[in-house]
């Protein structure tokens, strides 16, 4: 018979001394009494099942954050019953925990809920899923609050239940890999492998190797055959990042393969059927592309089934101080140790400051304040930002801004005779981008309110995701 082992979490007094030891006869338990404990017990061996015990509702965030880096175990709480009826707990307990029970603890069915509980996590590890539990936790690495990013983890969960390719948009250091890492980790496919693959990065005269594998003596140098990087994605997903500086005869192999499920080794003439999902991601519309004939149009139909774009941080500007909090706990072992948080004039300048790197610019700034910074709260200099604006200036600054991004929308509009794709073109940004600038401007949508992937039948409508036949 197998142990049945546990990691015990019981955080606040009463709770440890309540400890519901009936329930766990037979168990093999480890026990901790804060979350940092429970962390150092995670990081020297992993433990499918966990129970939590929790005796103050206000200790959520800490929660939180721990339940989020530690979303590989099964966790069972035990809460007050008032926090039920707030609507972050409830958030909390969806997106993070298996189960819940509220005090005073019911031992049977909490006995009964820990068997059923180490069944189902005896199940998993002989699939060796080492996975997210849920759709809901895979999806909960991307962190923010603003609507965009609330929206952006709903689409990519109904994604992740198909199996058509994704293409997903976004600036330089939006997030899109991340978002393709949880389309993957949310899918069927999440004990395969996640290979990613950065198309602009590798030299053209490399790529088909890499890609596609060689056989032996396929050329000079070719010693031993080696399998290319879409096969050893056998069973998983591929993503192919930067997928319009793919070179043009590439291309039509990534095509063929899309088609046929075969690929074919360098100096093979023997096809290997390869099970794998395409993830395809750009910075650049790949529509313009398409009309410029850097990108061809059929790969373009077939990777764009269900597309997903990822908002640049300055149009999401309630996830800012939660990704720079998120970030100072993330690399907390980095920080000088006097230094305690953001003070509020830094917290300021990240709402003022436009990011035009994205996340990635924000996760650079904060490690370099958090050892740059001399005082006990980090100051805008830290960040490398400087100090807020005055109210008035900054208001004004972004009422020209705003008006100055609406009148070029409306004269858009117009010119193009309020064809949505005509006026996102002359723009110079994706239809949804200019569907979401028409909501944010209260700007009433042509009638036309979606468009037809042609080769695909896929339908893309703001903020839905629907796949075609
Ligand atoms: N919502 C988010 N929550 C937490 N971390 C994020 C979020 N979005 C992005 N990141 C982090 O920001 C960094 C940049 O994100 P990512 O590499 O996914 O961007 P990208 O759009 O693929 O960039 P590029 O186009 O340059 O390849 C990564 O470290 C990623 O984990």
């Amino acid at each position: 018979m197998t142990t049945k082992t546990i990691l015990y979490v019981a955080i606040g007094g009463h709770a440890v001394l309540a400890a519901p030891d009936a329930a766990l006869e037979g168990w093999e338990v480890c026990r901790a009494a804060t979350l940092a404990e429970a962390g150092r017990q995670l990081s020297a061996r992993s433990f499918a099942l966990g129970l939590l015990l929790v005796e103050d509702a206000s200790a959520r965030e800490a929660l939180e954050r721990f339940l989020h880096d530690h979303w590989r175990t099964h966790w069972i709480v035990v809460l007050p019953a008032p926090a039920l009826a707030q609507p972050l707990w409830r958030q909390l307990i969806h997106d993070h925990c298996g189960d819940f029970h509220t005090w005073p603890i019911d031992i049977a069915r909490l006995r009964h809920a820990l068997g059923h509980a180490h069944g189902l996590a005896a199940l998993r590890a002989d699939h060796g899923a080492m996975a997210p539990r849920s759709a809901a936790a895979a999806v909960a690495s991307l962190t923010g609050q603003s609507a965009a990013i609330a929206r952006l983890r709903r689409q990519i969960v109904k994604v992740a239940a198909a199996s058509a390719p994704v293409l997903i948009s976004g600036e330089s250091g939006s997030g899109k890999e991340l978002a393709a890492q949880a389309v993957h980790a949310a899918s069927a496919r999440r004990a395969g492998p996640f290979v990613p693959i950065n198309c602009g990065a590798i030299p053209a005269s490399l790529i088909q190797s890499e890609l596609f594998g060689y056989e032996r003596g396929a050329f000079t140098g070719a010693a031993r055959a080696k399998r290319g990087l879409i096969e050893s994605a056998q069973g998983g997903s591929i993503f192919l990042d930067e997928i319009g500086d793919l070179p043009l005869e590439l291309q039509a192999n990534l095509l063929r393969f899309l088609q046929e499920k075969t690929i074919y080794r360098l100096g093979s003439t023997h096809s290997i059927a390869v099970d794998v999902r395409v993830i395809a991601a750009s910075h650049v519309d790949l529509a313009q592309a398409v009309g410029r004939g850097a990108f061809r149009e059929d790969l373009y139909y077939r990777l764009n089934v269900l597309a997903l774009e990822v908002p640049p941080l300055r149009e999401r500007k309630e996830d800012l101080l939660p990704l720079a909090e998120h970030f100072f706990h993330a690399f907390s072992s980095e920080r000088a140790p006097r230094v305690k948080g953001f003070s509020s004039r830094a917290a300021q300048a990240i709402r003022d400051y436009d990011w035009p790197g994205n996340v990635r610019e924000l996760i650079n700034r904060v490690r370099r304040a958090m050892v740059m910074a001399e005082g006990r709260l980090i100051v805008p200099q830290d960040l490398g930002l400087s100090a807020a604006r005055a109210p008035d200036q900054a208001a004004q600054l972004d009422h020209a801004r705003i008006r100055a991004e609406r009148d070029a929308i409306d004269a858009s509009l117009l010119r193009a005779g309020r064809n949505i794709t005509l006026a996102a073109r002359d723009l110079g940004v994706s239809r949804m981008t200019l569907y979401r600038l028409l909501a944010k401007h209260g700007i009433e949508a042509p009638s036309r309110a979606c468009y037809t992937g042609a080769q695909s039948g896929a339908v893309a409508v703001p903020g839905r995701v629907v796949t075609g036949k």
